[in-house]
C-alpha cells in the first residue's frame, strides 16, 4: 500500500488554477522530491495535503486512508507532519520546551526520554536550554524538524528545510533524513536546491502551472534537457 496517494486533485483560487488534477503516490520509506518554478503550486499541494486547504476535487490517500475532507489536526494526528519554509517555532521558549510543546495533542508518554532522544540526533545539546531566537537559522531548522519528529509521523513534508543552512548542519540534517527513513518514515520534499534533491531523493516529481509534467530519478530528470531548461531555468550542456 502507498504511504501516500494523490489522486486528480484540483485546486483553484478565483480564475488562477494552481492544481490542475495532479496525481503521483509515494511508497513507503520513500524519499520524493517536488520540484518546479516559483507559482507552480508546490505550497499549493502541500496545503492541500495537511489540510489547510480543502481541494475543488480529487482525493488524497494516507496509508490507504481517505483523508481528503479531514480537518488538518485530525489528519496530523494520524500521521503526517510538516516543517514550514520559515519555522514555525516558539522563539521565547526553550529548545526543549519547543520540543516537549510539540507533543501537545499528540501523546505525552516518554515525551521527556524523546525529547532527549530528538536532542542528542540532532546534536543540540548545548542550546536545549537556550531560547529558540537565540539558535542560529540552521539551528532553527534542526529545532522545526525535531518538533515534527517529535511526533512521530510516518509521513514528513519538508518544505525547503535546509535553505540556508551551513553546511555542516546541512549535513546533519541529511543525515537525520536517511537515518529517520531506515527507521520507516516516508518523506515528500519541497525543494529549490537541485543538488539536494540529488543527493536525497529516490524519485523526484516535476510540476509546472499546477500540472505534473514529469516524473523520475534525479539522472532521469536531470538529463531530460527540456525539463531543466524550461522548468528550471538550467541551461544544459
Ligand atoms: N491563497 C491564494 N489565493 C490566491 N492565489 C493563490 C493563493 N495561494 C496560491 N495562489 C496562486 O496559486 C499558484 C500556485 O502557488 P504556490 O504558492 O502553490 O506555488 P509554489 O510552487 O509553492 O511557489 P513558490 O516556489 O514560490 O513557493 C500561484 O499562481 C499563486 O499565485
Amino acid at each position: 500500500m502507498d504511504a501516500l496517494a494523490i489522486e486528480d486533485v484540483r485546486k483553484s483560487f478565483g480564475g488562477v488554477q494552481a492544481l490542475q488534477g495532479i496525481t503521483f503516490s509515494v511508497a513507503p520509506q520513500e524519499i520524493v522530491g517536488v520540484i518546479g518554478p516559483n507559482g507552480s503550486g508546490k505550497s499549493t499541494l502541500f496545503n492541500v495535503l495537511t489540510g489547510a486547504l480543502k481541494p475543488d476535487s480529487g482525493r488524497v490517500l494516507l496509508n490507504g486512508k481517505d483523508i481528503t475532507r479531514w480537518p488538518a489536526y485530525r489528519i496530523a494526528r494520524s500521521g503526517l507532519g510538516r516543517t514550514f519554509q520559515i519555522p514555525a517555532l516558539f522563539e521565547n521558549m526553550t529548545v526543549l520546551e519547543n520540543l516537549l510543546t510539540a507533543s501537545v495533542e499528540h501523546n505525552w508518554d516518554g515525551v521527556h526520554e524523546r525529547a532527549s532522544a530528538v536532542i542528542e540526533l540532532l546534536e543540540l545539546q548545548r542550546v536545549a536550554a537556550e531560547p529558540a531566537r537565540s539558535l542560529s537559522g540552521g539551528q532553527q531548522r534542526l529545532l522545526e524538524l525535531g518538533r515534527v519528529l517529535m511526533r512521530e509521523p510516518d509521513l514528513v513534508l519538508l518544505d525547503e528545510v535546509a535553505a540556508g543552512v551551513h553546511p555542516n548542519l546541512r549535513k546533519l540534517m541529511l543525515d537525520v533524513i536517511r537515518a529517520k527513513r531506515e527507521a520507516g518514515t516516508t518523506f515528500l520534499v519541497i525543494e529549490h536546491d537541485m543538488e539536494l534533491t540529488g543527493e536525497i531523493c529516490d524519485r523526484i516529481i516535476v510540476m509546472d502551472a499546477g500540472e505534473v509534467v514529469a516524473k523520475g530519478t534525479f539522472e532521469e530528470i536531470s538529463s531530460d534537457a527540456h525539463v531543466m531548461e524550461a522548468y528550471l531555468g538550467v541551461s544544459v550542456e
